[in-house]
């Protein structure tokens, strides 16, 4: 038997999923989280039943993929689980109507039962059940309550009593229900209410904005480097080391196993950073160097995705995201990308129309450094001070911010407006927290160390083969004069094919300054995603647009590594100055554009009145 969980955007499904299979999904305090289904399994008097977690969706008639993704799915159901936002009658019931207008068993998970009771809803139960014909259990799917009742009624699941109706019809008859069976009282706004309404202010909402970012780069620093000295540096440097002091011993100090395990020795002694075997910097860049912060930045974004905060970040940036041809719920992938650029590639899903996911995920892909790669900058880059380490952050911004512009200056086509679902804000239920936090990190320990070891071996061979020399001798003539880098910092453009983490390793032992450091990240960051973001965004945008996207890519990449090259070298604030200039001119022509259209259509509205 084949259960389907279906709704809304953002009403709980993936929750309700989660606690009746045990199989863990994200869940997120915004609607769209879910883009693909997922199965699992639950047992029910001996019977094993197929659930289905799909994506949400508003209405039987799909305006983006993940609604296209929901809707395709239902043909294949045998009981459908329709979940229901308690707090959201209105909105929710439309798509009720027409699930039951279609020929398969339906019940009603009244679900967030527990925030309507917070907001003084009163649902009538068993009358609506009465009226629409199935039936109906309230649910608090974070806490579970509720959800033994709706499996326990799972076979009571019928068709529905409400037969088809136009559309206009389907809103008169929620409308009818809405008034029959729900009662709303009286209540003083709460201080979380509050802070939605300032969330979302022009002046106050950037400046809480601004708190916000601060707090998390200090938390992210706090958890990050607390982690590193408390637990892993003292794992590695007094429990690790000397047992593989001890293996290198034993493989006589030198040799190609020697040099492949261990690796290089510097001073005599193994050193996790440069001496690059699969036992020493294959396990301590992304255990000890890497996993500390993405801990630590999966920690502080789960957070604000379960409190609510992504959307209200949407709606305060949503000017700004359409001057780059964009509308605000595309800040959604760019944060989701700061952690890892592949769920983000998939969250673009949810932007409507090709040119948006075209630019989405070129801007994404270039200029938003994935977690892996700004914990290594940090502790490569960083190590030489903040100037440096602005500098790369600051070009990245750059890039996005001129690139956004210049695509939707010369890309035919127009962004629609928003049209998003602001959630309230909610408590974020630590448990729930948890178990997102897990899920991720084992998502990254599967991805990244066996690719990071892989990546390692590589480096190995390309060392011990000679191939290294010439790559040097190949690319010097290049490198050189373009980004002042060495020819073998090529290696590590090709190893960021695997992951930028180990790419960025890689150029540890090169002894490079800090200049030629700080440049070679910004183009490591910017030239070409890893290979699990490059298939991703293959099937999501197809060929032709990924081979567009790859153009605009390396003529970035090129443009970026002369840029910082230059700034670093020879002009200093004047770049800067440049950009800034360069920036406020394209600002300044696309509202003067848009001034024009909106003259335009003011003229011919009088021209036709008249
Ligand atoms: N208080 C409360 N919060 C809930 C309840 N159910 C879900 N939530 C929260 O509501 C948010 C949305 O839950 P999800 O499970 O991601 O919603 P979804 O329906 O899967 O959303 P999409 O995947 O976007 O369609 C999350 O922050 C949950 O923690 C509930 O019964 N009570
Ligand atoms: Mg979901």
């Amino acid at each position: 038997m084949k259960v389907l969980l279906v709704g809304n955007p953002n009403v709980g499904k993936s929750v309700i999923f989660s606690q009746l299979t045990g199989t863990r999904v994200i869940s997120s305090n915004y609607p769209g989280t879910t883009v693909e289904y997922t199965k699992g399994y639950l047992d029910l008097n001996g019977e094993k039943v197929e659930i289905i977690d799909v994506p949400g969706t508003y209405s039987l008639d799909p305006s983006c993929k993940a609604e296209e993704v929901a809707v395709s799915m239902l043909s294949e159901g045998d009981i459908v689980v329709n979940v229901v936002d308690a707090t959201n009658l209105e909105r929710n019931l439309y798509l009720t109507l027409e699930l039951l207008e279609r020929p398969v068993p339906v019940i009603i998970a009244l679900n967030l039962w527990d925030e309507a009771q917070h907001k003084g809803i009163e649902i009538d139960v068993e009358r609506l059940e009465e009226i629409l014909g199935v039936p109906v259990v309230p649910t608090a799917a974070t806490s579970g309550r509720g959800l033994k009742e709706l499996v326990r009624r799972l076979p009571e699941a019928r068709l529905g009593k409400v037969g088809w109706q136009t559309v206009d019809e389907r809103y008169a008859t929620v409308g009818r229900i809405v008034r029959e069976v729900q009662r709303i009282s009286h209540r003083h706004h709460t201080f979380l209410e509050r802070l939605e309404d300032l969330s979302v202010h022009p002046v106050g909402g950037l400046f809480l904005a601004l708190i916000v970012l601060y707090l998390t780069f200090k938390l992210v620093r706090f958890i990050g480097e607390g982690l590193i000295d408390w637990l892993f540096d003292p794992f590695f440097t007094h429990l690790y080391a000397p047992l593989l002091a001890k293996l290198s011993g034993f493989l006589g100090g030198q040799g190609f196993v020697h040099d492949l395990l261990v690796g290089q020795l510097v001073d005599g002694k193994v050193d996790f950073v440069t001496s690059l075997g699969l036992l020493s910097t294959g396990l301590y860049v992304p255990l000890a160097m890497v996993l500390p912060y993405i801990i630590a930045f999966y920690a502080v974004l789960g957070f604000l995705e379960d409190l609510g905060y992504l959307p209200r970040l949407a709606v305060l940036l949503d000017g700004l995201m359409h001057s780059l041809g964009l509308h605000g719920y595309a800040v959604v992938p760019m944060v989701l990308g700061l952690g890892c650029n592949v769920p983000a590639a998939l969250a673009i899903r949810n932007l409507e129309s090709r040119r948006q996911k075209f630019i989405a995920s070129t801007l994404m892909v270039i200029a938003v450094p994935c977690f892996s790669q700004t914990a290594m900058i940090f502790a490569l880059v960083g190590a030489h001070g903040g100037f440096y380490l602005a500098q790369v952050f600051l070009t990245l911004f750059a890039v996005w911010l001129v690139l956004g512009l210049l695509l939707n200056r010369f890309m035919a086509g127009y962004t629609p407006a928003l049209l998003m679902e602001i959630p309230p804000y909610r408590l974020p239920s630590p448990k729930t927290l948890l178990k997102k936090l897990n899920l991720r990190l084992s998502h990254f320990l599967r991805e990244a160390v066996p690719l990071v070891i892989l990546g390692i071996l590589l480096v190995n061979l390309i060392h011990t083969s000679g191939l290294s020399y010439w790559l040097a001798r190949t690319f010097s003539p290049v490198f050189g004069p373009l980004f002042g880098l060495p020819g073998d910092a090529v290696i590590a453009l090709f190893l960021g094919f695997l992951r930028k983490d180990v790419a960025l390793g890689i150029l540890a032992p090169l002894n490079l300054s800090p200049a030629q450091l700080t440049v070679a990240s910004t183009i490591l960051a910017v030239y070409f995603p890893c290979i699990a973001t490059f298939l991703v965004l293959l099937r999501e945008l197809g060929w032709v647009d990924m081979l567009r996207v790859t153009g605009i890519m390396l003529v970035t990449a090129l443009v970026v590594g002369v840029f910082s090259h230059l700034t670093l070298t020879y002009l200093g604030l004047w770049a800067w100055a440049g950009v800034g200039l360069l920036v406020l001119l394209l600002l300044f022509e696309v509202s003067l554009r848009e001034k024009l259209a909106a003259g335009k259509k003011e003229a011919q509205a009088s021209y036709k009145s008249n």
